[in-house]
């Protein structure tokens, strides 16, 4: 971003309160994602009340958050019951949960919205077997429901000691690439444990492709037994010249969640991305709405044109059938709305979610009793 793109987008949102900021946390298990949004939570609670996060639970399956969440998929939804009673796995049982969840989603973002004049920053955490938030159908809602109302960012929180071996850096940055790209939010890279591994090497590796190359060479196993490069090898060093593209849309922090270091250097990131949303994502959301309403409009035209097709087809082979299907205009019992062409085609996406309403933030902890939820069979 260029300091005078900065400072006139901060004139222009200096006049009218700003739209708070979504941080969507996402990363593999055990890369320390409660531990950071516990961190984030307690930084911005120092900086004073009026800067306390609003703060969202989405994995049904965390023993015990080190956080106070606003809301909490735990309040509204008993996983264990839900692998009960549907015959889940842990992870079915999680995915299922979220997907329930999900259907009452609107109903979350309603009451975030209500809180938009008085908080600055929302934020979520997500379960912890990242695939299932980043490649379900409830976590691609849960993300586009957010980002279409209020300007998100996602974090993806790495394992940094972890992160050291060239092949395990590549895994991670391939898995970030395509979040990047399915989501296409603002993303910053949080390399987290700092406090015991510096991410120096990361910053280094995405600046630099040969210092990854030169890094991956001398890493042991990346030859065969007659010294050539193994096909892996061969892989990431191409692979490494393809990331050099996508390191230029990302932004990196180091931090410890730990000790504090780095937070700010990271809210400093999310500040920098609310621009990038406002320039990159909203106008791309606008067109796929436009295109969106266009194919839609386009469908409704197809079945229209396909209906009155079938129905001069009836004429044609039944014409007796057909003279007696007029409409009279003095018949006292014309009944004419199932003619209604339109019935069959709803826009859905005009409508509110179906479904009674369940203020999630009262429910009893672990209790859905009274939540009609579909049921197997
Ligand atoms: N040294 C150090 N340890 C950390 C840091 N952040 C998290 N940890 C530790 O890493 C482990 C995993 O942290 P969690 O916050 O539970 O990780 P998570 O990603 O939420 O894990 P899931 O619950 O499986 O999703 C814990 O033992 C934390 O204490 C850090 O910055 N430095």
């Amino acid at each position: 971003m260029s300091s005078a793109e900065g400072t006139s987008s901060s004139a222009a949102e200096s006049s009218e309160k700003k739209k708070p900021i979504v941080i969507i946390t996402i990363g593999m298990a055990g890369a320390g994602k409660s531990t950071f949004v516990q961190r984030i939570n307690s930084y911005l609670h120092s900086k004073g009340p009026e800067s306390s996060p609003y703060v969202i639970n989405l994995d049904p399956a965390v023993a015990n958050t080190p956080f106070d969440a606003n809301i909490d998929i735990r309040d509204t939804i008993d996983y264990h019951k839900v692998m009960k009673e549907y015959n889940l796995g842990p992870n079915g049982g999680i995915l299922t949960a979220l997907n329930l969840f999900t259907t009452k989603f609107d109903q979350v973002l309603d009451i975030v919205e209500k809180r938009a004049d008085t908080v600055e920053y929302v934020i979520l955490d997500t379960p912890g077997q990242i695939e299932i938030f980043t490649w379900s159908a409830s976590g691609a809602i849960i993300t586009d429901a957010v980002a279409s109302s209020l300007p998100t960012v996602v974090a993806y929180i790495i394992d940094t000691p972890r992160t050291t071996a060239p092949a395990t850096f590549m895994s991670n940055m391939l898995y970030a690439c395509s979040i990047l790209y399915k989501t296409k939010l603002p993303f910053i890279l949080v390399f987290n444990k700092t406090d015991v591994q510096p991410h120096d090497f990361a910053i280094e590796w995405m600046q630099d492709f040969e210092a990854f190359q030169a890094a991956l060479a001398s890493h042991k196993g990346t030859t065969d037994d007659e010294g050539e490069p193994t096909y892996m090898n061969s892989l990431m060093n191409s692979m490494s010249l393809v990331l050099d593209e996508f390191y230029k849309h990302l932004t990196a922090v180091g931090v410890s969640s730990v000790t504090g270091d780095g937070i700010k250097e990271f809210f400093d990131a999310v500040d920098a991305s609310r621009t990038e949303y406002e320039r990159e994502y909203l106008p791309e959301l606008q067109r796929a709405r436009e295109s969106r309403e266009k194919s839609l409009k386009a469908a409704k035209e197809d079945s229209l044109n396909r209906f009155m097709k079938d129905l001069s087809l009836d004429r044609e082979k039944n014409p007796a059938a057909a003279a007696a299907d007029r409409w009279d205009p003095t018949a006292e019992e014309a009944e004419d709305e199932d003619d209604d062409v339109d019935v069959n085609i709803i826009d859905r996406s005009e409508d509110a979610w179906p479904g009674q309403y369940i203020d999630v933030t009262r429910m009893r902890p672990r209790n859905d009793e009274g939540m009609s939820w579909p049921r197997p069979g």
